[in-house]
């Protein structure tokens, strides 16, 4: 198996106009491990994953995504649809994109459509019945009520996703992209708008994923209670740009860092934290 970061994130630009969101950023997301990406408001963190998966084209720069099998994949050059067939790439939103009206369960089924459509043969197999297909079916509905299950909503496969609670409907979008088996997992704040005690559940849930199936995750998140919890590697971004990366306890007395969060510049920051201690 490689020992390559899964991810390789080199020189990234992004444009917009004549703003510019994403300015010369380099960073990897190593294997089997979780790596924040963090930084105050507008620092340019979605812009970065709407690169990573394909939502953007970049304005330069590259985006590899090394596959355990040697693969290389030059992300920058997919759309999302390829990213995700082809390079194994799920993500989740800040906003939930669940169906609301279909069930849990059935929620988890569509993120398996692809797999689903090869096995019935583009629905000939599937019309006949063919044992094949059926296997294939079973073992589908089998995998979703694993997620289910391991989102703590076995209980509630039969319920519509639309009437399930908040911290339910978020738990159940990261069972929806694990059903998709990715080779990297990419969360948009998995922890927005939850309680302490959602996420905690959560934390667990992302530190089992990384353990038990050996994903690699990469998030962006603002709650400092979960990055400083789950996160192996942290990288930091103001105005477009990197100012630091490192361990959570690394970034977290980081003067620069410190600054960016405060809005004020860095001895002002410095002379805070010696104030502190
Ligand atoms: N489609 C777009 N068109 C024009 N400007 C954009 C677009 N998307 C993002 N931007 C700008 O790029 C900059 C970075 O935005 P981005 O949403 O990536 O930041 P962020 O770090 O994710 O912020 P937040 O934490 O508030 O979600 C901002 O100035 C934003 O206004």
């Amino acid at each position: 198996m490689s020992d390559a970061p899964i991810l390789t994130v080199e020189h990234l630009m992004m444009r917009f106009g004549g703003i510019v969101a994403v300015n010369d950023l380099s960073f990897n997301a190593d294997r089997r491990k979780i790596t924040a990406l963090i930084g105050p408001n507008g620092a340019g963190k979605t812009t970065v994953f709407n690169c990573i998966t394909g939502f953007y084209r970049p304005s330069g720069g590259a985006i590899r995504l090394n596959h355990d099998d040697g693969r290389t994949i030059h992300l920058e050059r997919l759309n999302d649809f390829r990213i995700s067939k082809q390079a194994s790439v799920a993500r989740t939103f800040q906003n939930i994109r669940l169906f609301p009206g279909m069930t849990a369960l059935e929620n988890l089924m569509v993120a398996q459509h692809n797999a689903l459509m090869r096995a019935s043969g583009l629905t000939v197999l599937g019309l006949i019945g063919a044992p094949s297909w059926r296997s294939a079916e079973r073992a589908a509905i089998e995998l979703a009520r694993t997620w289910l299950a391991r989102v703590g909503l076995l209980d509630r496969a039969d319920d519509a996703a639309g009437n399930l609670a908040y911290g339910d409907q978020r738990r159940l979008e990261i069972a929806r992209a694990m059903c998709t088996e990715p080779t990297l997992l990419c969360l948009d704040e998995p922890a927005a708008g939850l309680n302490a005690r959602e996420s905690g559940a959560l934390n667990e849930l992302l530190l089992s994923i990384r353990a038990e199936q050996g994903t690699s995750i990469l998030l962006i998140e603002h709650d400092m209670s979960v990055v400083m919890e789950i996160s192996d590697h942290v990288v930091v971004m103001d105005y477009g740009v990197k100012i630091a990366e490192g361990t959570p306890q690394a970034v977290r007395d980081d003067p620069k860092v410190i600054a960016a969060y405060l809005g004020a510049d860095e001895d002002e920051a410095i002379a805070v934290m010696e104030k502190a201690n």
